[in-house]
């Protein structure tokens, strides 16, 4: 069938005309990212009439992202606002008689618990938090909301200081670090030991009460439907940090606090929810095998932990972000399928459906899967629907009679009108390794014309256990928009093919995934349009070790812009934020007793053979793959003599693309080193 779609596209595509540019529109530009409007997190009243979703816009003068919650009917009239300003609104949720939402908001400076009043539109703060709350779930009576906030641990006191004396101005001090986590990407300071505990509010405000207790993590509470209890999820055994991957479902009773351990047996056990009916407590999860990748399963079982069953071994993708239909007889998903973001539902028997495709995320990045979705007691639901030619929009739809999916706002209509876009195109190629097909989208810039002469970036994903889709995405636009030719793929590793091929790079990566990048490659470079003189490659973490491996096994690039790498994987476990992840589960030992392991995969031992020009690109606050994991390659590179520099982009994690300007210094840097060769 991919085959049959190969041989239809090619012909298709090299007789097609050339793309259109209307000369009233002009190419989508750096500074068109302020205008971008996304739909997140629609969340559809419990008798399915009304929508409250949260957009997202950017503020060019700030820099900032901003959210706010808008209001629409389901039939899609009466579409308006619920709060406003440039601030950040989130987690709408309603409560279960559908009379009232609450909602996180940091209006008041801290992020506080709000509840709104839908008929007035009376709102209030009901909470006086000094840490962020996060998982907001309402009570099934609508009495009382549940939530988590990271509580401080004590901190470890070494030494007994002197006070400077009044006045006196004395440099800052130390840190004092003897936690495990100390880092965390995103968080630009040194994290403070923490846990995350679950917290019941009046739904009326007043004093919260603290459900949980000890030097543990508490998460994804969620409540039985008689109200009398909760489940959560912990790793209580005192080892969570050194041993990650594994969390057991508790319940704990609401009146008593007696909390009774469901499962144990070894690994994730995430989103644990009760069915409607109190009989059944499904999650997602898996048995833990100690290796990079494993297919994160849905499980059902009875209350008391019993009969536990898999009920996803058809699906042989990743189940995530998991609801109970009304009738206890099935459940609603999320999974990426073949690089496109789905929600399925699936019977107690195995038995799964597609409900609805192509959801989109917020990312103003690169094309990577997601999405989010409600469903109603009635069995309309709500997604976040994306497309690869414009950002995420609101739709609407109704299982299980299928009704159309029906868009219903049209956020960036102006923005679609006014801008020539690339144009995403899928192809299939046979990997010259093994029996596998990869999967790739070529972007082609918006005046594109097949007799002409290209050039082509090859950008590379990251995860690796990702997936990349024909997803609408600003980063690779940009680049297609000075004329590029943009192709991106999922080679072995990738995850929403199978578990075969996403496990193929466990303890084994790099490996024969650069076999499938190249083969891509030169899929592209035959269809006669791409100069090959003019090929360059790059990829942002995941990617970044791609790419620096790839410029060790050929010097086929111009040049190569290495994004935020992992260049040595005995470094990189040693100063990474999730090390005892990375060390645990991607190598079979510790870096001191097999180093050759670590140094046999790190793109550093390929650096001898590198002559290609490269640019190495990282945020200078990278926990995840740090700094040092770039200045290493840059260092080997001058002393070689090669063709090298190295952009530290300022006040930014792992995630570049978390600021617009921080996204555009990307793009632009990327470019410009392309256009020097
Ligand atoms: C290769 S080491 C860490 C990789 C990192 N994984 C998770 O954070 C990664 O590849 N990130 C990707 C995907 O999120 C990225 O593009 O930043």
């Amino acid at each position: 069938m991919k085959k049959l779609l190969i041989l239809l596209l090619v012909p298709l595509f090299l007789a097609s005309p050339d793309q259109k540019v209307d000369a009233q529109k002009t190419n989508f530009d750096y500074l068109d990212i302020y205008d971008l409007q996304y739909v997140d997190d629609p969340q559809i009243s419990p008798d399915g009439n009304t929508i409250i979703y949260v957009r997202h816009q950017f503020d060019v003068m700030t820099d900032r992202r901003y959210t706010n919650l808008w209001s629409i009917s389901f039939s899609g009239d009466n579409h308006k606002p619920i709060t406003s300003g440039k601030l950040g609104y989130g987690t709408p949720v309603w409560s279960p008689d559908g009379s009232r939402i609450a909602y996180t908001s940091s209006e008041d400076g801290s992020n506080q618990v709000f509840v709104r009043w839908m008929d007035s539109g009376a709102t209030s703060s009901i909470t006086n938090l000094t840490h962020s709350p996060g998982n907001l779930q309402w009570s099934p009576d609508g009495t009382q909301l549940l939530f988590t906030i990271n509580i401080p641990a004590e901190q470890p006191k070494i030494a007994n200081l002197p006070s400077p004396p009044e006045g006196a101005e004395w440099t800052e001090g130390a840190t004092v670090i003897d936690q495990v986590y100390y880092q965390a990407d995103g968080s630009f300071d040194t994290l403070e030991e923490s846990y995350s505990h679950i917290y019941l509010i009046s739904a009326e405000g007043g004093a919260p009460r603290k459900l949980t207790d000890g030097n543990y993590d508490h998460s994804s509470p969620s409540w039985a439907p008689d109200g009398g209890s909760i489940l959560f999820t912990a790793d209580r055994s005192g080892n969570a940090d050194l041993d990650p991957n594994n969390a057991q479902i508790y319940e704990m009773n609401i009146e008593s606090g007696e909390m009774t351990q469901i499962t144990n047996k070894r690994g994730p056990h995430g989103s644990p929810k009760i069915s409607p009916d109190g009989q059944y407590i499904a999650y997602t999860g898996y048995e833990d095998q100690f290796v990079g990748y494993q297919l994160t399963d849905l499980y059902i079982m009875n209350r008391d932990g019993s009969n536990l069953q898999k009920i996803s071994d058809d699906l042989d993708m990743d189940v995530s972000d998991i609801t109970w239909a009304n009738d206890s007889r099935s459940l609603y998903f999320r999974y990426d399928e073949e690089g496109n973001s789905k929600l399925g539902n699936i019977r107690l028997n195995g038995d799964y459906v597609t409900v609805a495709s192509n959801l989109g995320t917020s990312s103003i990045g690169r094309p990577y899967g997601g999405g989010a979705y409600s469903v109603a007691d009635n069995g309309r639901f709500a997604i976040s629907l994306g497309s690869p030619d414009r950002p995420t929009e609101l739709a609407v739809g109704h299982f299980p009679t299928r009704m159309a999916i029906t868009q219903l706002t049209n956020l960036n209509e102006l923005f679609t009108e006014s801008k020539n876009l690339g144009v995403t195109t899928e192809f299939w190629v046979d990997s010259s390794v093994d029996d596998f097909e990869i999967h790739g989208w070529i972007l082609t810039p918006p005046d594109f014309d097949p007799s002409q002469q290209y050039p082509m970036i090859l950008e590379i994903h990251g995860g690796p256990h990702t997936n990349y889709g024909p997803r609408f995405t600003p980063e690779l636009q940009l680049m297609a928009s000075k004329g590029y030719v943009v192709v991106y793929t999922n080679p072995r590793g990738s995850t929403s093919y199978s578990t075969e091929f996403a496990s193929y790079i466990n303890q084994n990566y790099p490996s024969e995934d650069h076999n499938d990048l190249m083969d891509a490659v030169d899929y592209v470079v035959d269809l006669g349009y791409i100069d090959e003189d003019r090929l360059y490659i790059t990829g942002g973490s995941g990617g970044g070790v791609l790419s620096s491996w790839a410029i060790g096994k050929t010097d086929r690039f111009a040049a190569a812009v290495v994004a935020k790498p992992v260049i040595n994987w005995y470094s990189f476990v040693l100063t990474a934020d999730m090390y005892p992840f990375f060390a645990k589960y991607w190598f079979t030992e510790y870096p001191w007793d097999d180093p050759e392991q670590y140094l046999e995969r790190s793109p550093i031992s390929l650096v001898g053979n590198v002559t290609t020009p490269t640019m190495l690109l990282v945020g200078e606050y990278d926990y995840r793959t740090p700094v040092s994991e770039s200045q290493q390659y840059y260092q080997a590179l001058k002393l070689r003599g090669v063709d090298a520099s190295m952009v530290k982009i300022s006040d930014s994690s792992h995630s570049i693309a978390s600021t617009p300007s921080n996204l555009i210094r990307k793009v632009a840097y990327i470019l410009g080193w392309f256009e020097k060769y």
